[in-house]
């Protein structure tokens, strides 16, 4: 597994798209690489029909970052290039440059763990145009895929309602990073164990497991399999037992836990991976108190998520540890985050900026130009009241408003002692890290703190009530204006 060990510790530089590098030979070429651009990283819509999404993967851009250098095999590769006529595809000279290029630029990023919205920068990076271009395809590739893990984490583990949630998902994950970045990505959001050994060593996650069929179908009885896991493990024994007859196979349990009893050591819990987990978890329940077992815990498997569990909750389940495979590995119900990388500025020959922005017919596809900043306002008691999008590069009038971005008679004005937060922190300046990578436990209690601040309303699963978020009014006119001009209205 050595590939995965170093994935993040090598250059990764042609993890990208041919066309970022064909972009940047063209930027060289023109003499363009060095123009000072600032791009924004944000997506449209929230994940899963919700409310909000909890970001995350900024650690792995970092790395990337870091790491952003050509090796001698990245340069040999790329020699070896060619086009349609059969010639280098790329001038010598340019590959020379891509040889000395190290990253300097400045990156702006909302840290981990934090709850965002769409149409909000999740990372800013300004500096040459050949080199915030070139770092489009593997930002967005680290950054969409932790933050749909991590918002689906965050789903399951609220619908859990402070029970553990333990995170089972590497069998049926995309891959190997398909699996441990979605491990990562899940304890951000709130899961607090993993199956996934590897996880547990590169991150430090908690591991957790119970065991599985196979283990009861090498006995000759599931007591006597029951009796040799608890043998081996007697203190952190949990028996599957649904390989024949679920309530035979807690009857099972039983008997082998009176036998741990008496041998000093406590059964830890049984896990139902089948059938109707309402009806036999609450049946379990009862076998397992009028035995005088009160205290072992009743795991759940099988293709839940966070719909099911509330449900599971509703009907009286008696469930109190759940594990979460396939559902979220895979953000089962949607398993791409559509987050978009867009040119924002451009800086002409005179230092000033020249704002920039993308046309499309749906107005939610058109890009926000400017240098953004996203700023939280937050009530008296810390909760989150709204969010404004503005234009870092101008000064912010005195009377801010705060304009929908899809519709102009929506407005939100902002009281002038209103206590914020600017959400995008510095991460490099002129390319050199300033930014202290926190831990994952304080990542994942960022989380937990990020979402109490939020209100139930907009966490809920269904019809979830918009947070508010919105351009403040100047960057919205000068959105507008440009809209205008593009269409030659103006
Ligand atoms: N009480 C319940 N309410 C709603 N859904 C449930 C309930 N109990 C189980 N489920 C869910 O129903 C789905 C199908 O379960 P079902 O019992 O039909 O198949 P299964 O248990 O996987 O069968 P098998 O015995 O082949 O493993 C699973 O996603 C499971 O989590
Ligand atoms: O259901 P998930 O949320 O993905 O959780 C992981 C599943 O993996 C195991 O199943 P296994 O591979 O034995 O297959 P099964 O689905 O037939 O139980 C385990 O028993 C869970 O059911
Ligand atoms: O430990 C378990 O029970 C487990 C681990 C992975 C997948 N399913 C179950």
């Amino acid at each position: 597994m050595d590939f995965t060990r170093n994935l993040y510790g090598t250059s990764l530089s042609l993890l990208t798209d041919l066309y970022q590098l064909t972009m940047a030979y063209g930027y060289w070429k023109t003499g363009r690489a060095e123009q000072q651009a600032v791009f924004h990283l944000y997506f449209r819509k929230n994940p899963f029909e919700g409310g909000y999404a909890v970001c995350a993967g900024l650690e792995y851009a970092v790395h990337f970052l870091q790491n952003l250098k050509f090796s001698d095999n990245d340069i040999e590769y790329l020699t070896s290039l060619r086009n349609a006529k059969g010639d280098e595809l790329f001038d010598l000279d340019f590959i020379e440059y891509l040889r000395n290029l190290h990253f300097t630029c400045h990156v702006e990023a909302i840290p981990e763990g934090t709850v965002v919205f769409p149409n909000e920068p999740l990372i800013r990076v300004s500096g040459p145009l050949l080199q915030a271009q070139l770092v489009e395809t593997p930002l967005l590739n680290l950054v969409n895929f932790q933050t749909l893990i991590a918002t689906k984490a965050a789903r399951i583990t609220e619908a859990a309602q402070g029970d553990l949630v333990m995170e089972f998902g590497m069998r049926r994950a995309q891959g190997v990073d398909g699996s441990l970045s979605a491990t990562r990505a899940a304890f951000i959001g709130g899961v607090q164990a993993t199956s996934n050994v590897m996880a547990g060593e590169l991150f430090g996650i908690p591991v957790k497991g119970t065991h599985a069929h196979s283990w009861v179908m090498t006995f000759a009885s599931e007591e006597e399999s029951f009796e040799k896991y608890a043998e081996a493990f007697p203190h952190d024994s949990v028996f599957l037992v649904d390989t024949f007859d679920t309530l035979e196979g807690v009857r099972n349990a039983i008997k082998v836990a009176r036998k741990m009893r008496e041998n000093g050591s406590e059964l830890s819990a049984i896990r139902l991976d089948s059938g109707d987990l309402a009806y036999l978890s609450i049946e379990a329940r009862k076998l397992l108190d009028e035995a005088g077992f009160p205290a072992v815990n009743i795991v759940a498997s099988n293709d839940l998520d966070e719909n099911l569990i509330a449900s599971l909750k509703q009907q009286g389940a008696k469930i109190n540890t759940w594990g979460i495979g396939t559902q979220l590995v895979t953000a089962y119900d949607q398993p791409a985050l559509g987050g978009v990388y867009k040119l924002g500025a451009l800086k002409d020959e005179k230092g000033n900026w020249q704002y920039k922005l993308k046309l499309s017919e749906q107005l939610i596809k058109t890009s926000t130009p400017g240098v953004q900043q996203v700023r939280r306002f937050l009530d008296g008691n810390g909760k989150f009241v709204a969010d404004m999008i503005y234009n870092e590069a101008e000064n912010l009038p005195e009377n801010m408003k705060i304009v929908h971005p899809l519709d102009i008679t929506k407005q939100k004005p902002i009281a002038p002692e209103t206590p914020f937060e600017d959400l995008l922190q510095p991460v490099f300046k002129n390319g050199e890290l300033v930014y202290r990578l926190p831990t994952l436990p304080e990542i994942q209690q960022r989380t937990q703190s990020q979402l109490q601040s939020l209100d139930p309303s907009i966490r809920r699963f269904l019809n979830p009530h918009p947070y508010p978020v919105g351009l403040e009014a100047n960057l919205h006119q000068l959105k507008t204006d440009l809209i205008l001009k593009f269409r030659n209205l103006k």
